[in-house]
């Protein structure tokens, strides 16, 4: 049954007017190896950590990089069609809007048990959070074109619907970004006629005004910035260039060519205070940003989103493996005709993309050496082609061979077609939601004296990344159960509820 609205009774979490408070008795272990004989020790232990969340739900504006694109421009059109309660008629019958392939506003969580029934409450309603209708959307775009335009070059929405948006879309009009051919595909130059002009860093002031300037337009408490803009090449990481925040500002300053758009994207929003989401594949966080970020604790997350192939990759093989079956061959075949298949379609941007896809089953492979040896890896291929009659309709194909028992062998195949951006929107939506929610959230443990906000990089995220950012030192985990559990238990935590451990002991005894 699902239950739209609840409150948790307990010690533990007070409802104040302006946040929830909650204590938790975090249990995790310390794993220690003897030096005497080399035996291994496993402790449990406890940590008391305090929690305290802002619920205070802001007016926020939302800017994203790339907005005349095939996510952008659907990503607005959903949420109009959303907002206006917009229905349209297909061949297939009438279409109603929804939210659907978003965690926070279509997904649930258990919280119990009621005389035999188990009881889901939504996903939004652990903590108050911005809801995508409200969303005050902006955002820049190398290319002019107006995004009632802009949507029907994107060929992702029924045509019905886009006849009922266009007269919500067709005055909104990108920012002028900024270009830099060197970072994506020359196939793009011909849609380049809405740029910045002038040097990097007059490039980025002009972005942090363009920030000021939309914050104090709309009216609104709060921005965040995310990237759904074209994928760029891996900028190179250069001792003395970016590798620091001081040698990152002062390449901008000398006009240093490595310095890539994205990168510069998210320097003016680090300064403006303002949370940079990458939606791509490409290192926009080189190792300088990410130390801004932190010195000025302001939230970074990506990168690229996951959305269809890499987010059953993420399951299929966290399966495989959980299960005690060794994947040794992982091809993963797809094709596309949107304008990101066109930029995808250069060696250079390809790589970036190939590197978000590929690595997304490390930490699942190197969890079991019973099936894999020092070093030893599935061999593993990304291919993406681009076929422009089939557009934004994906057609994703992969095989998945395995070792079994006795040296069988399993041999899984899948086909997958869908408008890839129709998956990426309701991701776009989500970082955007809970990036806002995190920044309201404070913890501390025992022997801390402050509150204090979450790292500035926002291994939160990770649940809707290919490649998450995660802190320095910290695990990087793709496994997609995994991610889902972190986020949901770090906000059951913040409103007194105990992790969700499916042990459900009150039935066996
Ligand atoms: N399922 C998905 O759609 C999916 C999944 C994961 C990642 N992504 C990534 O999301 C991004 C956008 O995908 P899309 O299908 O919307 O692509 P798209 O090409 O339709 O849209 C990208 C837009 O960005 C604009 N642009 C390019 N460089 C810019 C810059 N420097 N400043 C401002 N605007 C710029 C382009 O003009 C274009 O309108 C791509 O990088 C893609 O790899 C998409
Ligand atoms: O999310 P996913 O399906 O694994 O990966 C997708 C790629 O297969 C596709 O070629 C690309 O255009 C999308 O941007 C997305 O990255």
């Amino acid at each position: 049954m699902l239950v739209e609205q609840f409150r948790v009774e307990s010690p533990n979490v007070q409802y104040g007017e302006d946040a929830i408070s909650s204590t938790y008795a975090y249990q995790h272990t310390d794993v220690e190896r003897s030096e005497a004989d080399g035996s291994w020790v496993v402790r449990p232990r406890v940590e008391n950590y305090e929690f305290r969340t802002d619920t205070r739900v802001p007016k926020l504006g939302v800017m994203l990089v790339g907005w005349g694109g095939n996510n952008g421009t659907t990503v607005t059109g959903g949420i109009l069609a959303n907002k206006h309660g917009i229905t349209w008629m297909t061949k297939d019958g009438l279409k109603k809007p929804n939210y659907f392939g978003s965690l926070t506003h279509a997904a649930t969580v258990r919280v119990g048990n009621y005389r035999g029934e188990e009881i889901h409450v939504p996903f939004s309603s652990l903590l108050p959070m911005v809801h995508p209708n409200d969303f005050v959307l902006g955002g820049w775009d190398i290319s002019g074109m107006n995004l009632a335009d802009a949507m029907e070059r994107a060929q992702v929405l029924d045509f019905e619907l886009q006849k009922q948006l266009v007269p919500l879309m067709r005055d909104m009009v990108p920012l002028p970004g900024i270009y830099d051919p060197s970072f994506i595909a020359a196939n793009q130059a011909e849609r380049a006629d809405n740029v910045i002009k002038g040097s990097k860093a007059q490039q980025m002031e002009t972005v942090r005004q363009q920030i000021r300037q939309f914050k104090q337009d709309q009216g609104v408490d709060k921005v965040i910035v995310l990237w759904t803009a074209n994928t760029e090449r891996y900028s190179e990481v250069i001792e003395g260039l970016n590798d620091t925040s001081d040698n990152l500002m002062k390449s901008i300053e000398k006009d240093e060519a490595e310095v890539s758009p994205s990168t510069l994207y998210a320097t003016a929003c680090v300064l403006e205070g303002v949370p940079f989401i990458n939606g791509s594949p490409q290192n926009t966080f080189v190792p300088g940003l990410i130390d801004l970020a932190v010195q000025h604790n302001v939230l970074i997350g990506g990168d690229d989103f996951k959305s269809g192939q890499t987010k059953m990759k993420s399951v299929l093989v966290d399966f495989l493996v959980g299960a005690g079956i060794k994947p040794t061959s992982i091809v993963s075949y797809n094709h596309l005709g949107n304008n990101d298949g066109m930029n995808l379609s250069a060696p250079q941007t390809f790589r970036s993309k190939e590197i978000s896809k590929s690595n997304v089953v490390d930490d699942m492979v190197q969890s079991n050496s019973i099936l894999y040896g020092p070093g030893e890896h599935p061999d593993h291929v990304v291919v993406i082609k681009y076929v422009p009659y089939v557009a934004d309709s994906k057609r994703a194909m992969d095989e998945y061979t395995s070792e079994i028992f006795l040296g069988g062998r399993n041999t899984i195949v899948m086909h997958n077609t869908c408008e890839d951006s129709l998956l990426a929107a309701p991701i776009i939506m989500d970082l955007v939601i809970l990036a806002e929610l995190v920044t309201r959230i404070q913890l501390k443990k025992d022997g801390q004296e402050q509150l204090r906000g979450f790292h500035p990089v926002a291994v939160l995220l990770s649940y809707l990344t290919k490649a998450p950012l995660v802190p320095s030192g910290t695990p990087v985990v793709n496994a997609l159960a995994k991610q889902r559990a972190m986020l949901e238990n770090v906000f059951r935590a913040c409103v007194g509820l105990p992790p969700e451990n499916n042990m459900m002991l009150e039935f066996k005894c």
